[in-house]
């Protein structure tokens, strides 16, 4: 594959801010990794700076994006952004927030079924980056692919970034489901149920609903829910052999986006009038308000109800 060297600057050195960095020095790009706590100022490595990465934890992407607009940067700068996660105040996803505080800069998402830890193994992998400007995601996707790497491009920001944030919730559900052992066809129920929970939460946020059926949607719900790789599903584990919120998360490593995103959600959810039960049931283990067992014979207890919310009624029987 050929391309021109860019210069990329990753800001985070957590697990999937390293795991990206190794991506793009691979294909011989110029990358420089920033972390709060390393000696190289931001200042001095946005300079010149091509590509400017986000895997920012969601509790520090404000923070550092307003960091970064009185540093200098380029006008051509492109911002990609990693995190899987929604801020508490603004309900806003980290791409809303970097286009807010860069408004005359291409903004690019990129989410997947990417567990870190397989990625620094040079497992093979598949993402998606995603943005209205088509020009910017195929730059990104240029710099991160490899063959261990394939990256596909896609013009719904807001939905391949729904999909990577709102599937954290339910692999705490499915963390949950697998640490009680209640077998395949629930987990199959589960993820399912889950996929339409994060369609009707998508659909009325504005995103396309195909890209849910697709890797950053589907793809990433499969991998996280299936894999103790996946601090999400590990939170919903634990929690289901009975450790509390509080010790889980002493212990675990890395960030569990999925705990401060279910909060967020459901405020979005009720504004909205959106039934999302699963998400809800984790929303009440997390605060302690059920039991994993009580959250299981609530939702099975539900009112019974047709599959589909929108089948047109001539269809339906
Ligand atoms: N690890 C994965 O497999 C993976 C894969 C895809 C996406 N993600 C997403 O990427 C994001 C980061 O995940 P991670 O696994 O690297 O987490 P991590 O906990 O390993 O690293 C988080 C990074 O964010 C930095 N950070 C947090 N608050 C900050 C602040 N206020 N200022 C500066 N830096 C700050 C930390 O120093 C650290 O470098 C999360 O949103 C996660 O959902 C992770
Ligand atoms: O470890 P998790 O649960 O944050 O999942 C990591 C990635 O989002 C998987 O794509």
């Amino acid at each position: 594959m050929s391309q021109s060297v860019k210069s990329v600057v990753i800001l985070g050195a957590g697990a999937w801010g390293t795991a990206l960095a190794k991506l793009a020095a691979i294909n011989g790009n110029q990358v420089h990794l920033w972390s709060r706590q390393g000696s190289q100022s931001l200042v001095s490595v946005l300079e010149n700076a091509h590509i400017v990465l986000s895997a920012i934890s969601m509790q520090g992407v404000r923070d550092v994006a307003s960091v970064v607009q009185s540093s200098p940067v380029s006008p051509e700068t492109i911002f990609v952004t990693a995190t899987k996660g929604l801020e508490p105040k603004t309900t806003y996803t980290p791409s809303q927030i970097w286009q807010e505080i860069f408004p005359n800069h291409p903004v690019v998402v990129l989410s997947g079924p990417n567990l870190s830890q397989e990625i620094v193994r040079e497992l093979p992998a598949a993402t998606v980056v995603a943005s209205k400007n088509i020009n910017a995601a195929q730059s990104v996707q240029l710099v991160f692919s490899s063959s261990r790497f394939r990256v596909y491009t896609n013009p719904d920001p807001v939905g391949v970034e729904l999909g990577g944030t709102l599937k954290n919730v339910i692999a705490i559900a499915a963390g949950v489901c697998d640490g009680l052992n209640l077998g395949t066809n629930a987990k199959a129920a589960l993820v399912t149920r889950g996929l339409t929970e994060i369609v009707r939460i998508g659909k009325n946020l504005g995103a396309k609903t195909e890209t849910f059926y697709g890797l950053s949607g589907l793809g990433d719900l499969l991998a996280t829910c299936n894999s103790p790789l996946s601090r999400n599903y590990q939170l919903g584990y634990q929690l289901a052999h009975g450790k509390t919120l509080k010790e889980i998360l002493a212990s675990l490593p890395g960030t569990a986006e999925g705990v401060n995103t279910c909060r967020v959600l459901m405020e979005i959810a009720q504004q909205r009038s959106i039934a999302i039960p699963i998400s809800e049931q984790v929303y009440q283990l997390l605060e302690g308000e059920v039991t994993p067992q009580q959250a299981l014979d609530q939702l099975m207890l539900r009112d019974i109800k047709p599959e589909f919310d929108d089948f047109p009624k001539e269809q339906m029987w």
